[in-house]
């Protein structure tokens, strides 16, 4: 069967967007090397709603077009709502080991959340509502990939924004009947070359004074003047000895703005920094979005916590009572972030609108957890596999000739042939030590934010005084 949705995706990149890799202008991202694995398995996941054995657990039937969306997009008012959202994202993520951390399903959410609570923007600007309704549409039946852009770049993390160079941090520096011009640059946007637009607005708070500073676009990624700039590629083309990063480098890159003209149609809000923060913390939006990014992550940590049985199995210290005891962490992790969405959606509330919301204070807790988590998954991962990650062969397949039974003499596990053993772990190797691998665990431990002050301000939001409140009163 031929895959339009992904054949369409793929010519769409074709669109003169400036994507820097290895120092050069890429010229088509569909038909680059770097890229090839990971928009073989995005296209993939588009086939599945145009297949009827899973477009209904995916996607809903788009009330324009009839045909169907993917459910990152539907807008939860029932439980039942939630379910489907939850059922999608855990498709997604299954299908990619949750190693495919941005496949467009949260910042899809986080459209979805904008369009969801748009009357709560009307005071602030009165074409907000009917531009986010066009675009969430838009989106919506065109299968548009969007990912976020939000921190500013790594210079001079000391200074206030009035310290800085003004163009450390992205500012509208001019603005005519066409649109506002943009100067700056934004890291990091995972996806980014192949993304269609991008959702930009500033990560931190923005001063009633600094206007400039506060705006929220939805910035097309061929724009002229913007400047995709990826990072090395993780990709591999060796899909035996590396099956993960052969199928799922996403890439990072840096966005330079370069006096970028984005029309007023993709300009949500601009010059009003108590608006673009009230957008920012909007609890709908954000906990749409940040309740995929706690399930994605429930089904990552249950690929590592198999890889780590698999292992430990493999070579017969399964029996070990501390590695027992560290699977038997893994395990808690897994449950944990599991109970954690399944609290969220049970304690969900309806908002202002009647949209369905997950309870945040979970999901919050869900993504800190995550940030130590991960890294120790794969800590525990090469505490069980030891040495054995580097009593791999390279380039197994070429053993098949004069040694090749000293190979299965010495390469094999407990309880498995050497050749599954090897496949083992160079998966492992590929979560645990390959650049893929240590991208992956760099992710985790940033992706939702700074953990110290991600950390922090859940106790700083937090109400204090229903903790207190029984201490003071057994000691008053
Ligand atoms: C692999 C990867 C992919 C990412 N993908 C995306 C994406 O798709 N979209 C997106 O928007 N963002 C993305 N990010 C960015 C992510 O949101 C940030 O990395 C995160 O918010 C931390 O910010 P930073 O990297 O600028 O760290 P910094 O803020 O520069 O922090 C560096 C160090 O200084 C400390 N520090 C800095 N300022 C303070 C302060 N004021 N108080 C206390 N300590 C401070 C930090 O604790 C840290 O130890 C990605 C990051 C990574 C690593």
């Amino acid at each position: 069967m031929t895959n339009h949705r992904g054949q369409r995706f793929r010519q769409s990149l074709n669109d003169g967007r400036s994507v820097w890799l290895n120092g050069e202008l890429v010229d088509n991202v569909a038909e680059h090397p770097a890229f090839s694995g990971t928009l073989e398995t995005i296209s993939n996941l588009f086939a599945g709603l145009d297949d009827a054995s899973i477009q209904q657990q995916i996607g809903f039937l788009s009330p324009k077009t009839g045909t169907y969306v993917h459910n990152a997009f539907l807008i939860p008012r029932t439980k039942d709502d939630l379910a489907r959202r939850t059922a999608a994202f855990t498709h997604w993520a299954e299908q990619t080991n949750g190693v495919m951390s941005r496949l467009s399903d949260y910042a899809r959410s986080m459209i979805t959340g904008w369009y969801a609570v748009r009357e709560a923007f009307q005071p602030f600007d009165r074409h907000f509502a009917e531009k986010v309704t066009r675009y969430y549409e838009r989106a919506r039946d065109n299968d548009l990939f969007l990912t976020t852009a939000l921190l500013d770049p790594q210079i001079n993390r000391a200074k206030r924004i009035d310290e800085q160079n003004p163009d450390a941090v992205l500012r509208v520096v001019d603005e005519n009947e066409e649109g506002v011009v943009v100067r700056g640059a934004k890291m990091i946007a995972t996806a980014a070359p192949y993304s269609h637009d991008f959702l930009v607005f500033p990560f931190h708070h923005v001063e009633q004074n600094q206007a400039e500073y506060a705006h929220a676009l939805i910035v097309p990624a061929n724009l002229s003047g913007l400047h995709i700039i990826c990072r090395d590629s993780f990709a591999s083309d060796d899909t035996r000895n590396y099956p993960l990063s052969s199928q799922y480098d996403e890439m990072d890159a840096v966005l330079v703005f370069d006096d970028v003209l984005v029309p007023w149609e993709r300009v949500l809000l601009s010059g009003n920094p108590e608006a673009v923060w009230r957008l920012r913390m909007n609890t709908s939006a954000n906990a749409l979005a940040y309740h995929q990014t706690a399930v994605r992550v429930s089904v990552k940590l249950k690929f590592v916590t198999g890889v780590a049985f698999a292992i430990a199995q493999a070579i017969g210290a399964d029996g070990f009572l501390h590695v027992q005891e560290k699977l038997g962490e893994l395990l808690t992790q897994v449950e944990t972030l599991h109970a954690l969405v399944i609290a969220s959606e049970a304690n969900a509330k309806p908002d202002e609108f009647s949209n369905l919301v997950p309870a945040m204070p979970f999901i919050e807790t869900a993504r800190n957890l995550n940030s130590r988590y991960y890294p120790r998954a794969i800590e525990i991962l090469q505490q069980i596999g030891a040495g054995g990650f580097m009593q791999v062969p390279s380039q197994p397949e070429a053993f098949r000739g004069s040694i090749s039974s000293l190979i299965d003499k010495y390469f094999a596990g407990a309880t498995v042939a050497a050749d599954d053993k090897i496949k083992l772990f160079k998966l492992a190797w590929d979560l645990v030590g390959s650049q893929l691998g240590s991208r992956h665990e760099l992710y985790e431990r940033f992706y939702a934010g700074d953990p110290v002050r991600t950390f922090a301000s859940q106790y700083v939001n937090a109400d204090k005084a229903s903790y207190t409140k029984q201490v003071w009163d057994l000691i008053r």
